[in-house]
């Protein structure tokens, strides 16, 4: 038999549906598989060995006892730091948070909880998810399981090093500009980027709240499919959360992979200058294999794509500045009284968070809180958002031409520890094109597309579709997944 390791999430689920495997047993060969395996990539901040194991045996009682069960009951899950868990550390990789423990759950963890998904522990993170690479994770950089002297993406590189490495079946992820996504491409995994307002944001701690979303890390495109409809749904306790029953992603992937009539059109902004050669090359095979497949492609012009960073990065700070402002040292996280002078509240504030945050998330709120000052906030902020207005519209007209739309999820494969960390415009320039999906609200995922052939590093295609539209993009996604010979990451072999 295959190593539980390397089945599929759905394939684990049929296991236990058909007695062949307890949950018991599943859980306990990921947790000892972490315990054995993660001193090398630090994918885990925390695990949770007895919680997992007694979800793991209810769900296996309750399944002898004949009950009808969620159909991922008893297949664990890892879940990104920044997600809350009642009762379990939860410290967005910062050491403003260590030690916190949440007095509540996510709804998606409620979810998770109640179709009884063992939760393995939580994975590790670019500081408060803000970075590229995991290396500004207070706790220690993840490292990518295809090769440990290089970054596994970010800000989620602990759940896409996890879910590669086969430490955890099924992991979610959040993605403000790409932190699902750009992992998921530099790790070999699948990373998706639902609708916004498709999965409830409650108990995601924020970082920048009209672009956050939570998303399935797996990988195959059948796992996600399911994750996010286990996930997904109207929540009253998130504003912004869609109305509505949600689609269900799972039955329109099983309508099969057929890409006949499809168009789809590749972005004509996102590749060329600045990408790798071997991602483009893998790419513009994959493109082939699509019109082969009897997909209509075109290229597709998104002329305000080039300002989407600029717009990000004015954006994106500003909603940090004023979410993290919560962190003063008074109502949770880290306190720290001035070493001498009177402790007063401005004071326990400034020594709080000049102790408690990195430099990164000190530099965003800098940027942020400047972007939003009066005199300047037209210049910046206010232009920011007539850019997202342009993007968001390069996308309408585009849509109304193709279908899906695609492009590579990263300009490079994973590079080097280090190679990017004193060139801030480099660092943020590895999300370009996973930007423009998040200040349009619109679905996109990543999905493996091979090796590159340069270094030999896993490549990612990104599929981009309408808002609203998740069930188109995971059709066309598990068609180029059924046509891509997927990587398999050496350390799945390894025992
Ligand atoms: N959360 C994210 O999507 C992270 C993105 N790479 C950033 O640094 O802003």
């Amino acid at each position: 038999m295959t190593e539980i390791h390397a089945l599929s999430a759905l394939d684990l689920a049929d296991k236990l549906a058909a007695g062949e495997l307890t949950s018991e047993a599943v859980t306990t060969h990921f947790l000892d598989r972490i315990d054995a395996l993660d001193t090398n990539y630090n994918a885990f901040l925390h695990v949770d060995r007895d919680g997992a194991l007694a979800t793991a045996r209810e769900i296996d009682e309750r399944r002898s006892r004949g009950e009808t069960l969620h159909r991922l009951a008893g297949v664990p899950i890892a879940l990104k730091d920044n997600l809350v868990v009642r009762g379990m550390p939860t410290t967005c990789a910062s050491k403003m948070l260590e030690g916190w423990r949440p007095p509540y759950d996510a709804t998606v963890v409620a979810k998770i909880k109640e179709a009884g998904l063992p939760i393995l522990g939580k994975t590790n993170l670019d500081e408060f998810a803000m970075g590229s690479s995991t290396e500004n994770s207070a706790f220690g950089p993840t490292k990518n399981p295809w090769d440990t002297t290089r970054i596994p993406g970010g800000s989620g590189g602990g759940s896409a090093a996890a879910v590669a490495a086969g430490l955890a079946p099924l992991a979610l992820g959040s993605d403000t500009g790409g932190s699902i996504r750009q992992p998921g491409a530099v790790t070999g995994t699948v990373g998706v980027k639902p609708t916004y307002g498709a999965i409830s944001r409650y108990g995601l701690i924020a970082m920048a709240s009209s672009l956050d979303q939570i998303g399935p890390v797996t990988r195959t495109i059948a796992d996600a499919a399911a994750l996010q409809d286990l996930i997904s749904g109207h929540d009253p306790a998130d504003s912004t959360s869609l109305p509505g029953p949600a689609a269900d992603l799972t039955a329109s992937i099983a309508e099969g992979p057929d890409l006949t009539g499809v168009r789809i059109g590749v972005v004509k902004q996102l590749g060329g200058e600045g990408y790798q050669a071997g991602v483009l090359e893998r790419f513009t095979e994959t493109v082939e294999a699509l019109k082969a497949a009897g997909a209509t492609i075109s290229e597709v012009d998104c002329p305000n794509f080039d300002y989407a960073l600029a717009a990000y990065y004015l954006i994106m700070p500003a909603e940090v500045s004023s979410n993290l402002a919560r962190f003063d040292g008074m109502r949770y996280g880290l306190r720290v009284e001035p070493a001498e002078g009177p402790v007063t509240a401005e004071r326990v504030m400034a020594a709080s968070r000049g102790a408690g945050f990195g430099d990164e998330v000190k530099r965003r709120i800098i940027l942020g809180t400047h972007a939003l000052s009066a005199g300047v906030y037209d210049a910046y902020y206010g232009a920011a958002l007539k850019v997202r207005t342009l993007v968001q519209r390069d996308l309408v007209a585009a849509f109304g031409e193709v279908d899906v739309l695609i492009s590579p999820t990263a300009p490079t494969t994973a590079f080097k520890f280090g190679e990017k960390s004193e060139d801030l415009m480099s660092m943020y320039l590895n999300d370009v094109a996973t930007i423009p999906a998040n200040l349009a609200g619109i679905p996109a995922l990543s999905v493996p597309c091979g090796l590159a052939s340069d270094d030999q590093m896993p490549v990612g295609l990104q599929v981009l579709a309408p808002a609203f539209e998740d069930a188109r993009m995971y059709r066309v996604a598990a068609a180029i997944e059924s046509l891509v010979d997927a990587p398999v990451c050496p350390a799945l072999k390894e025992n």
